[in-house]
C-alpha cells in the first residue's frame, strides 16, 4: 500500500516526544533490523549459526543501531565482527556486542584518538596501520553480512578518506564483486528483493548516500536497507536505487502525518483498493465521459489506441473528438465509441498529432468549463508559449501533462528559455518533473522506467517500475487513454464538490500508471496492450483484485 516519504528532519522530529517519554526506540529500530538480517542470513546459508557477520560502526546512534542487532545474532551463534572506524562509537552498542562475544578491530583512523578502551589505531605504526587493514579486509572478504552502521540521518555528505578508500579496495576485491546489486536486478524497490551470497545492509540509509555518480566507488552500495520509522525522502529517488538496494520500512511507532509527506510510493496493492469501481445506482454519466482527440491521417493508429484504453478502462462513455477517419477506425473496433459532441468529464489531446482544426474545435467547446484535460504528445506544444498555464484556455481547470523525456526537454526549454537536454533530465526525473510542474502549474507525469508524477507543490507520487516491454510504440497513447478514462471516472463522481486535490490527481494519475503496468505485464505491443487494459479493468472490477 501507499507508502509515505518524508524529510528526514520531519522523522527525526517525530522522533522527539516519543524519546521524552522515555520510550527506547533503538531497541525497537534494532530488534527489527536483527530479525531482517537473520531472515537474510537463514535464506543465504541456511541458519544463523556460524554466520559470519561484520559490523561497520561509526561514531553515532546509526552504530548503535548496527551493533544491538550484532549483539542480538550473536546470542543465536553468529561471529560478529566489529570494524569501528572513528575514535569513538556507540558506548553501549559496543558493550551489548562485546558481551555477546563479538571481536573488535579498530580500522585504522586519521582522527586522534581520545578514548583509550579503544585501540589506538589512529596512533599506530604503518606495519600495524597495514596488518589492521589486511584483517578487516579479511573479515570483510568471508562475511555472510556487513551491516553498514557508519553513519544515519546524521550523516553529512562524503565519507573520511580512511572509510573510502576501505570502502574502495573491498569493492575491488573479490567479496564485494559478489554484491549483484545493480538496477533492474530486482521488480521491486521496495519490497522483499533477491538475497545474495554476501549481503549488504544499510542501517536506516546508506552512509553518504548521494545521486552523484562522482565518487560512487567510494560509497557504500547495500543489497537492502533497512530504514526505520518512515521512509526517508532521500530513499526514493531513482538515482540512488544503486546505493540503496532494496528499501524496508519498518515501523517503531512514530507519528507521522501524510501532509508532511513530499512522496508517496505506489503500488499494485494502491490499484486494488483504489480503482474506481462502477456505485449499485450508477449510470453512464456518473462513471464519467471521457473525449478523445488522439490520431490524425498522419497516425491514426494513436487515435485508435489511445481510444481503446479508454474504453477498456472501464469509463462510462467515450466520445471520438477527431477527424471522420479516425472516428471510423475507431468506430469499426468499439462500437460503443461515440462521436456526437456532448457532456465529458476529461479531455485527452494529443497522441498521434491530431490536425489543427479538430484541436481548435476542441479548446473552443472546454472554453468557459473546469473539464480537465490531459495533454500528451503534440497538444505538449499548447503549454509553456506563455510562462504557464495561466491566463490561457488551459487555467482554471486541472491540467496532467505526459511528456517523456524528450518532449519534457523541449517544454522545459520553453518554459525555462534555456536549452534543457533530455540527458539532463533523464539524470534527475524527479527534480526536472517537479520543476516542470512547478513552472506550468500543471500535474506532470513524465514517462520512462522509473515514471514520476510531480504535483506543482513538488509532491511526487512514484508508482512502481513497469516492465521494460512497456518501451514500444504506442504504449505512451494507451497510458494517455488510460489516464484520460480515470481522471474522467473521478471527476464525474467529484464534480459537485471542490476541484480534487492536487495531490489527489497525482495518485489518480499514478493509478493509471499501475493499470499500465499491470497491462504491460501481459503484452509485448501496444495494440495487445491496449487490449489487455480490458483484462486488467475486468479483473479490478468484477473480482476485485488483479490476478498476478
Ligand atoms: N534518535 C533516535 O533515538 C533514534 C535513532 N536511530 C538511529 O540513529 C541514527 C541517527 O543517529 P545520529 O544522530 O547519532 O547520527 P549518525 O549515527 O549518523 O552519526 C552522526 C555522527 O557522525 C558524525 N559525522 C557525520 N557525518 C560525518 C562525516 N561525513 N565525516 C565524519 N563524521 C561525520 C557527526 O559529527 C556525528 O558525531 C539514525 O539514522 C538511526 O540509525 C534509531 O535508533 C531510531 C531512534
Ligand atoms: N525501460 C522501460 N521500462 C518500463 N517502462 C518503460 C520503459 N521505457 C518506456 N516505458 C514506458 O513506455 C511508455 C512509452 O511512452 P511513449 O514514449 O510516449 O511512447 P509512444 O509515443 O510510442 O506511445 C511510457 O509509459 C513509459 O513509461
Amino acid at each position: 500500500m501507499s507508502v509515505f516519504a518524508y524529510p528526514s528532519t520531519v522523522i527525526v522530529e517525530a522522533e522527539r516526544p516519543l524519546l521524552d517519554a522515555g520510550v527506547d526506540l533503538m531497541a525497537r529500530a534494532s530488534r527489527a533490523l536483527a530479525h531482517f538480517c537473520a531472515d537474510v542470513l537463514r535464506e543465504s546459508r541456511g541458519q544463523i549459526f556460524g554466520s559470519r557477520v561484520c559490523v561497520f560502526a561509526g561514531p553515532g546512534n546509526n552504530a548503535g543501531d548496527a551493533l544491538f542487532a550484532a549483539a542480538a545474532l550473536a546470542r543465536r551463534g553468529a561471529h560478529i565482527t566489529v570494524v569501528t572506524l572513528f575514535d569513538r562509537t556507540h558506548d553501549q552498542g559496543l558493550a551489548a556486542a562485546r558481551r555477546a562475544g563479538a571481536s573488535v578491530i579498530s580500522s585504522p583512523s586519521a582522527e586522534e584518538t581520545t578514548d583509550p578502551s579503544v585501540e589506538a589505531a589512529g596512533h599506530c605504526s604503518a606495519e600495524v596501520r597495514a596488518q589492521l587493514r589486511a584483517d578487516v579486509m579479511r573479515e570483510l572478504s568471508r562475511s555472510d553480512l556487513v551491516l553498514d552502521g557508519i553513519f544515519g540521518t546524521g550523516g553529512r555528505r562524503g565519507l573520511p578518506e580512511h572509510i573510502a578508500s576501505l570502502i574502495r579496495d573491498w569493492r575491488h576485491s573479490a567479496g564485494a564483486n559478489s554484491n549483484t546489486n545493480t538496477a533492474g536486478t530486482r521488480t521491486s524497490r521496495f519490497g522483499t528483493g533477491t538475497y545474495t551470497t554476501q549481503t549488504l545492509i544499510a542501517v536506516d540509509i546508506p552512509s553518504d548516500l548521494s545521486p552523484a555518480d562522482t565518487g560512487s566507488e567510494d560509497r557504500i552500495h547495500a543489497d537492502h536497507t533497512v530504514t526505520f520509522g518512515g521512509l526517508k525522502a532521500e530513499l526514493i529517488d531513482p538515482r540512488v536505487a544503486a546505493f540503496t538496494g532494496t528499501v524496508h520500512l519498518v515501523d517503531i511507532g512514530l507519528e507521522l502525518h501524510e501532509s508532511q509527506a513530499t512522496a508517496e510510493v505506489v503500488d499494485t496493492d494502491d490499484l486494488n483498493a483504489g480503482f474506481p469501481r462502477p456505485e449499485p445506482d450508477g449510470h453512464k454519466y456518473s462513471r464519467g465521459v471521457v473525449g478523445i482527440l488522439a490520431g490524425s491521417e498522419e497516425y491514426p493508429g494513436a487515435g485508435v489506441l489511445t481510444t481503446t484504453s479508454a474504453v477498456n478502462c472501464g469509463v462510462g462513455m467515450v466520445r471520438s473528438l477527431g477527424s471522420q477517419m479516425v472516428a471510423e477506425y475507431v468506430i469499426g473496433l468499439h462500437a460503443e465509441v461515440v462521436t456526437a459532441s456532448g457532456r465529458m468529464n476529461a479531455v485527452v489531446m494529443g497522441p498521434g498529432n491530431p490536425e489543427d482544426e479538430y484541436v481548435h474545435a476542441c479548446v473552443d467547446a472546454l472554453a468557459n468549463t473546469n473539464v480537465p484535460v490531459v495533454l500528451d504528445a503534440g497538444a505538449l506544444d499548447m503549454v509553456g508559449r506563455a510562462e504557464s498555464v495561466k491566463g490561457t484556455w488551459l487555467a482554471e481547470r486541472p491540467v496532467v501533462l505526459t511528456p517523456h523525456a524528450g518532449e519534457l526537454a523541449r517544454l522545459l526549454s520553453r518554459l525555462l528559455g534555456e536549452i534543457i537536454t533530455s540527458s539532463r533530465i533523464n539524470a534527475d526525473p524527479i527534480g526536472w518533473a517537479q520543476r516542470a510542474a512547478q513552472s506550468s502549474g500543471c500535474i506532470v507525469l513524465l514517462k520512462g522506467h522509473q515514471t514520476v508524477i510531480a504535483a506543482p507543490d513538488g509532491f511526487c507520487v512514484l508508482p512502481e517500475a513497469g516492465p521494460a516491454s512497456l518501451a514500444t510504440a504506442g504504449s505512451g497513447d494507451v497510458l494517455a487513454g488510460i489516464i484520460g478514462a480515470l481522471v474522467a471516472t473521478f471527476h464525474a463522481k467529484n464534480q459537485h464538490e471542490p476541484p480534487l486535490p492536487e495531490r489527489e490527481l497525482a495518485h489518480i494519475v499514478g493509478l493509471g500508471v499501475l493499470v499500465h503496468n499491470a497491462a504491460g505485464r501481459r503484452a509485448v505491443n501496444a495494440g495487445a496492450l491496449g487490449d489487455a487494459v480490458a483484462e486488467v479493468a475486468g479483473e479490478l472490477i468484477h473480482r476485485g483484485s488483479l490476478i498476478e
